[in-house]
């Protein structure tokens, strides 16, 4: 370790890493540790291409590829290794969905760009290039070195692995991808992992995504572009992920798409690296275009000539090698940006540094929600095992249900429900009651001086007997109240309706709140609560009829103010009188006081003790009729008040006991034992989320141990 820290200083004023991602910046000793160690090998070469290593490819490019056995490839990979293998796991843990990010280097670029001739120079496979759209599918690529000269391909997706090899990898792939997104030319975004087993290859894993296009080809749905976006925009936009933006030198980088789009979530580009393709096609300028950094790319450039045709690896690499060697323009380019081999370098290094920095913070999102889960699923009602156990449930939720009714409809507490105004019962049926007396009100004698007396001199005028003069007779008393009864008599039973559906609407919802764990017993207590509330209404309204039909058949009061209010009123009795009958100048009209504006003219054809009566029975029935609307609303909110009360109380457990245990229900309480869907879907949701955090943390686990061992 003693020429460590001098490295370390070294890499942490490089700019490789965007002057960001420094080996003080990971501030955890035991991934600076791994970094540190694993620099040691980054000084060596790295080898890319074992086929490469016949006599005239050693002689060709001895300097560039500088190909060495195992042991250097080993010694470097072998610290990054576990790491790679710890995040792959996670990611086929599909720990993403439980929102862990993982740290991942994320290919992305226009169409044809090259990203997949890019991904196939650090594979040394084939795989599907060309024209147009190839790569349909996120295709996870995972490079692995391995000691055995016979490499090992495998396809996995959709639950199956496939094994493949070199000579069928492209193919398979793209039957893969049809399969996975159909046969024509639209994209999924179920992810195709490649596993690349093979002798000499970078450690590397990578999400080759589908290139950029604006305009859908034939077959493609219309919003491919946004569907394009979305997938990159999913992938590129955590922290966690490296960009590498693939550029074809043929183009004006600054008009790139998968530019505007890294940029759209990496302003300063410290987590971009570029590969610059296709530079054989356009030199001019490259120079000056990867220097000048137009496009801000925080990770640098790399540039390369990728395979092209039906050219070996070998072949391709000679040109390249060749090419950036000797091209009058290309030559220029420093060394340190330019091939596969320097490109393997920088992903392999800026991988290690990523998943070194982020392993903390993933080791803690696993734990944090690991024992978010854990608390979500003791939070959910324990399954019912015996029926002592679903009776101790039913009678807890009938206890609390009765509360929360109690304290709603009958109390006026409303800390269980302080947002929910439509459960504020008493506030609410205090506001309905008053409704109900407002209608009352205007449904008769709003306006009591339009034809004033005239329903009062016919009454009269059928009711005469033979008796003395000064009686008024009852019966036409009688006749106009029942007339005016008649006349509101809808109003209560409407009211009656509509303050029982009120209630039934709160019962329901608390009952509901309360069994929501147990769906056999809801149905059962909606049921329950449905028959229960039509009974009680049609009880109120049977004895809301009786009370109308009383107010029809009596006149009695013993409120004084009933006396008072009638002599109160026959105080206007002389003044209307001479009004009608004395005044010498005939008004046709005055106003009578308590009254209003009354038409007098027609008053003048009757005699004197006529129209005395007459005024005498109308101010009767006005003081009178003020006491029949007040004990219709007063009886109403007595009568509401013992049935809501009876209603809690003691018929809603009943009713529930009756409907869960009654004959209807084969089964009874028994079929609370039963877990309602929604709860089993939740229960078994949070296991299979805790099952794979506690993988996860495993193998974190394991691998923060070894890198503690190691450190220490
Ligand atoms: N001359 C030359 N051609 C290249 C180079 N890199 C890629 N190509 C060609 O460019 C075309 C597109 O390359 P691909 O690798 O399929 O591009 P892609 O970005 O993966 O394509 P999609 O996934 O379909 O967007 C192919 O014909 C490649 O042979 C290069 O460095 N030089």
């Amino acid at each position: 370790m003693g020429n460590n820290k001098n490295k370390s200083d070294t890499r942490s004023s490089s700019s490789e890493m965007g002057g960001k991602h420094t080996q003080t910046d990971l501030g955890v000793k035991p991934s600076s540790t791994v970094f540190a160690k694993f620099e040691e090998g980054s000084s060596s070469s790295v080898s890319l291409a074992p086929r490469a290593r016949n006599e005239a490819d050693q002689q060709q490019h001895a300097v560039s590829l500088n190909v060495k056995e195992a042991p250097i490839v080993s010694s470097y990979n072998d610290k990054i290794r576990p790491l790679l293998d710890a995040v792959d796991k996670l990611r086929n843990l599909m720990v993403m969905e439980e929102g862990i990010q993982l740290p991942t280097i994320v290919v992305v670029g226009d169409q044809s760009s090259g990203k997949s001739s890019v991904l196939e120079s650090l594979a040394s496979i084939s795989l599907p290039r060309g024209q147009g759209i190839c790569t349909r599918v996120p295709l996870i690529m995972r490079l692995q070195h391995h000691s055995s000269s016979e490499p090992e391909l495998s396809l996995e997706y959709n639950g199956k692995v496939e094994r493949t090899d070199e000579g069928r990898v492209s193919e398979d792939i793209v039957k893969a991808t049809d399969d996975i997104a159909g046969g024509g030319k639209g994209i999924s975004n179920t992810p195709l992992t490649l596993l690349v087993k093979k002798n000499g290859v970078p450690d590397l894993t990578m999400v080759d995504l589908p290139g950029i296009t604006r305009v859908p080809v034939h077959g493609q749905p219309e919003n491919i572009y946004d569907q394009i976006k979305d997938m990159i925009m999913e992938y590129i936009n955590p922290d966690q992920s490296i960009i590498l933006n693939v550029l074809s030198a043929t183009v004006d980088f600054t008009t790139c798409e998968s530019i505007r789009m890294s940029q759209s979530v990496d302003k300063t580009g410290e987590r971009t690296l570029a590969v610059v393709t296709k530079v054989d096609k356009a030199p001019e300028g490259l120079v000056e275009k990867v220097t000048g950094d137009d496009v801000n790319i925080g990770l640098g450039y790399v540039c390369v000539r990728n395979r092209i045709g039906e050219e070996t690896y070998e072949e391709a690499r000679a040109f390249s090698d060749q090419l950036f060697q000797t091209h009058p323009l290309l030559s220029k380019i420093d060394k340190s940006m330019v091939g596969v081999h320097v490109l393997a370098q920088k992903l392999v290094q800026i991988q290690a540094t990523s998943i070194a920095r982020s392993l903390p913070e993933i080791v803690k999102k696993i734990d944090d929600k690991l024992n978010i889960c854990l608390s979500e699923l003791n939070k959910l009602p324990k399954g019912l095992s015996s029926f002592a156990e679903a009776i101790t449930a039913f009678m807890q939720i009938i206890g609390s249900s009765k509360e929360s009714l109690s304290k709603i409809l009958v109390r006026g507490e409303f800390d269980e429900y302080p947002e929910e105004k439509h459960k504020h019962g008493t506030a609410r049926l205090v506001e309905l009651l008053n409704q109900y007396s407002e209608e009352l009100h205007e449904c008769d004698g709003t306006d009591v001086a339009s034809n004033f007396l005239m329903q009062e001199i016919r009454i009269l005028g059928e009711a005469k007997r033979m008796s003395l003069p000064n009686f008024l007779p009852r019966s036409a008393f009688l006749v106009i109240l029942q007339g005016k009864v008649k006349g509101i008599s809808s109003i209560p039973i409407r009211f009656v309706e509509k303050i029982w559906d009120y209630i039934e609407d709160v019962m329901i919802s608390v009952l509901m709140k309360h069994s929501e764990n147990y769906s056999q017993l809801q149905l059962c207590a909606k049921r329950a609560g449905h028959n229960l509330i039509a009974k009680m209404k049609e009880r109120s309204v049977k004895w809301m009829m009786e009370i109308v039909e009383m107010e029809k058949k009596t006149d009695y009061t013993c409120n004084p103010e009933y006396v008072t209010e009638w002599q109160k009123l026959m105080n206007n009795l002389g003044g209307f009188l001479h009004g009608v009958l004395e005044d010498e100048h005939k008004p046709p009209s005055f106003v009578v006081d308590d009254i209003g504006m009354v038409e007098v003219e027609v008053f003048r054809q009757y005699p004197r003790d006529l129209l005395s009566e007459a005024f005498d029975l109308k101010m009767r029935m006005i003081a009178y009729w003020k006491v029949v609307l007040r004990r219709l609303v007063d009886s109403m909110a007595l009568h509401l008040q013992l049935s809501i009360a009876n209603l809690v109380n003691k018929h809603m457990e009943m009713k529930i006991v009756t409907e869960l245990m009654g004959p209807n229900n084969a089964g009874g309480i028994e079929k609370m034992l039963e877990e309602s869907p929604s709860v089993a879907l939740k229960r078994e949701k949070l296991k299979k989320s805790i099952n794979k955090l506690k993988e996860s943390k495993e193998v974190v686990g394991k691998i923060m141990d070894g890198i503690i061992t190691y450190g220490d």
